[in-house]
């Protein structure tokens, strides 16, 4: 093995790759690494692979560690042809090296059937870790593949830009930082994300780290990462790169965590049998987390529905209600004028208008719309690209799509239900948990507990539920103290607030205030760029 884990040869070579496509039908056979380090098809649309594998033999993983279980998924998706497995093997070995449980991704019975996926053990305390920690071992890797040999101004150097509502950015930024040949800019909305999400971002003085904060929404600070990944002329010389969910490793990464939750309820569950179905409840924004989950059950793992549990930003629930997508619901009877914009909620890490990764889904839906006409698998990639351009299109210039065909809502409703929780029901969850079990909820993680006792209430008493807890509730001190103080033995200083938290505010944070039009933010960038690439 050389620098890094890269290797140079490998038996396995002769192996086909997993080619991906993009949503949008323009961008097609394509490499995992083309797709990594674009993180945007060239067509505006998402990758997707070509196919989704079936995990066949998934029930001889039951007792597989963590990082053993990734390697097997994601061997699934990446030839080693492209990654030798020694190399894949290490740079998964390393990515979950840094989370503080040895179980990764620990499941937590909380309350009868209904159990608890706790996935903020990684480096920032949110469910992020899991995927970025991965990305940025894997950037690495493609990077000093590229680079070998090469000096100065001829090496690669990629310059990530991502957007934030609080947690993606520092699990970027701890997935990247020191990393060489990476340059990594993160846009936050002013204001818009929580304390203490904010400073795990700007007490990060390395070199290469730059946090920007946008006046707007978390959704102008995508628009504006999108228009500049869909133009990399305008970027030349710099080659931009993606840490967002709309970069397919994020979603690879995240299917670990169904299989192996799905092995832990197996093994602490007397009730619960190999082959029998879970229903999973995903707090949803940019729906990546839950997308994870749809292709572990398409993969093979046995899932009675995924649940989408939204906060009052609720543009996912109210599709899955009518088929009808769009940004503001129309006004309810005797109200004349439409609220405008994003709500802010006690669950800011969701208050998002658009779910960037729905796109994915959508293909998936218009897929197999497309295969009821009994055509081949190529027209039916044909066709569910130029859906799914048309329905984008739509919603770009007129704010909406659909309602979409029947048959298209009634696949949805057979994968999925949708759930959508208020601010009051989200702080009536987070004191009933505490009162019951003394278990402290983020916000987030309240909203689908929220979702979760629904769903149960609807669903056989026999079945199980898991709840992915996507982040530590010392990351939102306001609306958990909102909850639980005057609350018994509720101390948030001495008994919720993790060690690595404390201090943060009396650090040194460097942060750059920029207006949020697309190109001053590029501006910026580029000068920033060529700044670090001189005195390198
Ligand atoms: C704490 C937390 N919960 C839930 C979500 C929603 O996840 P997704 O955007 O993948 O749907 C996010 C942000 O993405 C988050 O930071
Ligand atoms: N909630 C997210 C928003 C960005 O979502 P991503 O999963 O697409 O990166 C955040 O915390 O930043």
């Amino acid at each position: 093995m050389a620098q890094n884990g890269v290797t140079n040869g490998s038996n396995d070579s002769h192996i086909p790759s997993q080619r991906y496509l993009s949503t949008r039908g323009e961008d097609t056979d394509c490499s995992f690494e083309e797709v990594v380090l674009r993180g945007l098809a060239t067509d505006g649309g998402l990758y997707i692979p070509e196919h989704i594998p079936q995990a066949t033999a998934w029930k001889s993983w039951q007792d597989l560690s963590f990082s053993s279980l990734a390697y097997e998924i994601m061997s699934l998706y990446i030839s080693p042809s492209e990654i030798p497995s020694a190399d894949l093997k290490n740079i998964v070995n390393r990515s979950y090296s840094t989370f503080r449980s040895k179980d990764v991704t620990p499941l937590v019975q909380l309350d009868g059937n209904h159990h608890l996926l706790e996935l903020f053990h990684g480096p920032t305390f949110a469910f992020k870790d899991v995927a970025l920690q991965f990305v940025g071992n894997l950037f690495e890797y493609f990077l000093v593949r590229k680079n070998e040999g090469k000096t100065g101004r001829d090496r690669h150097h990629l310059t990530v830009v991502g957007a934030t509502s609080g947690d993606t950015g520092s699990a970027a930024i701890y997935g990247l930082r020191g990393k060489k040949d990476v340059s990594v800019f993160i846009m936050f909305p002013k204001g818009r994300v929580s304390p203490i999400q904010e400073l795990q971002m700007t007490t990060v003085l390395d070199k290469n780290v730059h946090n920007l904060s946008i006046e707007g929404t978390f959704d102008d600070c995508q628009d504006i990462l999108k228009s500049m990944l869909a133009d990399p002329e305008a970027n030349k010389p710099i080659n931009v790169g993606a840490v967002n969910s709309i970069n397919w490793a994020r979603i690879l990464a995240q299917i670990t965590y169904y299989f192996h939750s799905y092995f832990s309820l197996v093994k602490q569950s007397s009730t619960f049998k190999l082959g029998d179905k879970v229903r999973f409840v995903v707090p949803t924004g940019n729906f990546g987390d839950i997308l994870a989950g749809y292709f572990a059950m398409r993969m093979g793992l046995p899932v009675d529905k995924l649940v989408i549990a939204t906060n009052e930003n609720d543009i996912l629930d109210r599709f899955w209600k009518t088929g009808k997508y769009e940004k503001q619901p129309a006004p309810e009877d005797g109200q004349d004028i439409t609220p405008e914009g994003v709500k802010e909620t006690l669950s800011p890490a969701m208050d998002i208008l658009v779910s960037s990764n729905f796109e994915r889904l959508l293909w998936f839906l218009a897929y197999e719309f497309a295969a009821s006409a009994g055509m081949d698998d190529q027209w039916n990639k044909k066709q569910a690209g130029q859906e799914v351009s048309k329905w984008l299109k739509e919603l770009k210039t007129t704010g909406s799509f659909g309602p979409v065909y029947q048959d298209v809502l009634k696949c949805a409703k057979r994968d999925f239900d949708s759930e959508r929780v208020d601010d009051s029901q989200t702080l009536e969850t987070i004191q009933a948990l505490y009162k019951k079990v003394g278990y402290v909820l983020d916000p987030h993680t309240a909203v689908g507990v929220a979702a979760t006792i629904r769903s149960a209430a609807n669903a056989s008493p026999d079945i199980h539920h898991i709840s992915l807890s996507t982040a530590h509730p010392a990351k939102f001190s306001g609306a958990v103290e909102k909850a639980l103080t005057g609350q018994e033995g509720f101390d948030f200083e001495n008994k919720v607030l993790p060690k690595e938290f404390i201090g943060l505010d009396k650090k040194e944070k460097r942060v750059t205030e920029v207006e949020g039009t697309v190109s001053k933010v590029r501006e910026l960038v580029k000068a920033q760029v060529e700044q670090e690439l001189s005195q390198a």
